[in-house]
């Protein structure tokens, strides 16, 4: 059925495509774009947004009892309130894979700048945010609901991604140039908080991948090691208020294919983790940041550690966003797990792969979902992952 096309308010036309069930690649001259400003005057939410019955059961508004963490320990070495920390760490990360930190060295300015931003990127007109879009099978730029990716189960939400290799260098300020290369050179000081914030949460992440050292009773800089020179992505979600909230997602259920995910969410509230066989949400916390396990890391520990599903939900009165920075290793690096972590005659769970093999597969032929890691490894059974 053609579905008729919807004006939106630069007088271009919004035209949401029949749905194809083909998840990537879509046809190439389907144009379908979302405009959060448009979208949210409709009476009716466009089917191609409305989510399977089966994934939009009842939410309780019970919440994840994950650990929280003073991460101030660290910096201190105060080794036996690290040692206890790092058995809080273990015992959410056996379960559900989620805690938070706090005393985590980002600035709040730092974090409140960082939002500005947010709404300076998606306040721009649809025109100059398409100028900026997402090249198929890449992460870097914008997306409207990954419309142009998906023809159905559509996500309510606008998202901007760019990548953070950490060996880059003030003489080379990758991410600056990115902003002004997409968005114009207005965007400068966009990119330069941005730069700052990577760089900040690059930090965070190798105190984070000590303390996970620590917590799997390895030598405590094997991961540093391993994820010090990585190429990471940073996403800024943005989330309109929906009037059908109860049939759509911000972010449908998955878990994060990458290694490590650190979330600041505002105080909105959506986050949502399925464990002990439910959704139970995480509360937001303005000095706080949400750390949880990937598929990557969860392989890195021979499944030891849990890459957990979870969703952002969204709601009908206020706009909700999430600063989202995940931690990868350099792409060509061989995730398997170590030697000393593997105790005896333990089998192996997953297959060697790289980052680079995992991430094209998300990013070409499959939306990461619940079930990424085994079906990338179908997906690759004949062929070398390496
Ligand atoms: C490697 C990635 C793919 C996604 C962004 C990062 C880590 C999380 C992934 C994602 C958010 C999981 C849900 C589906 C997805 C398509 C999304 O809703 O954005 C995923 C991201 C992506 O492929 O762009
Ligand atoms: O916005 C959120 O709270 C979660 C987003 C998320 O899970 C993701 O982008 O991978
Ligand atoms: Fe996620």
């Amino acid at each position: 059925m053609q579905m008729a096309p919807l004006m939106n308010s630069n007088t271009s036309t919004l035209v949401l495509h029949p749905s194809s069930q083909a998840e990537e690649p879509k046809k190439e001259n389907m144009l379908s774009i979302f405009d959060s400003n448009m979208i949210q005057k409709q009476v009716n939410i466009p089917k191609e947004f409305i989510w399977p019955s089966i994934d939009l059961v009842n939410t309780t508004q019970e919440e994840l009892k994950e650990p929280l963490i003073d991460l101030s320990i660290m910096k201190a070495g105060d080794e036996k309130a690290i040692a206890s920390a790092a058995e809080l760490v273990r015992k959410a990360c056996l379960n559900h894979g989620f805690f938070q930190v706090i005393n985590h060295g980002v600035e709040q300015d730092l974090i409140n700048d960082a939002y500005c931003e947010v709404d300076s990127i998606f306040k721009q007109p649809i025109s100059k945010k398409l100028s900026a879009k997402r090249v198929a099978g890449g992460i870097s730029g914008y997306s409207g609901a990954h419309a142009d990716r998906y023809s159905s189960k559509l996500p309510w939400k606008e998202t901007f991604s760019f990548v953070y290799n950490h060996h880059q260098n003030s003489s080379n300020p990758q991410i600056v140039n990115y902003f002004k290369s997409v968005l114009g050179e207005e965007f400068q000081n966009t990119g330069l908080v941005y730069e700052k914030y990577c760089e900040a949460m690059n930090e965070l992440a190798l105190v984070i991948m000590e303390l996970l050292a620590i917590s799997l009773g390895i030598d405590r800089l094997h991961y540093r090691r391993f994820f010090q020179d990585g190429d990471s992505i940073m996403r800024c979600n943005y989330y309109p208020p929906c009037k059908s909230s109860g049939l759509t997602f911000g972010t449908g259920p998955h878990s994060d294919p990458t290694s490590l995910t650190i979330l600041h969410q505002d105080q909105v509230g959506g986050l949502q983790v399925f464990a002990n066989h439910k959704w139970l949400s995480v509360r937001p916390r303005s000095d706080a940041l949400v750390i949880n396990i990937g598929d990557t890391f969860m392989a890195l520990s021979n499944g030891r550690y849990k890459s957990c599903l979870h969703r952002a939900l969204v709601n009908k009165y206020r706009v909700r966003k999430s600063l989202v920075f995940f931690v990868c290793p350099r792409e060509d690096k061989v995730v398997k797990p170590l030697e000393s972590l593997l105790s005896k005659n333990e089998a192996r769970k997953y297959p060697d792969f790289t980052w680079a093999s995992l991430f094209e597969f998300t990013q070409k032929h499959y939306r990461a979902d619940v079930a990424t890691l085994q079906s990338f490894f179908q997906w690759h059974s004949s062929s070398n992952l390496l």
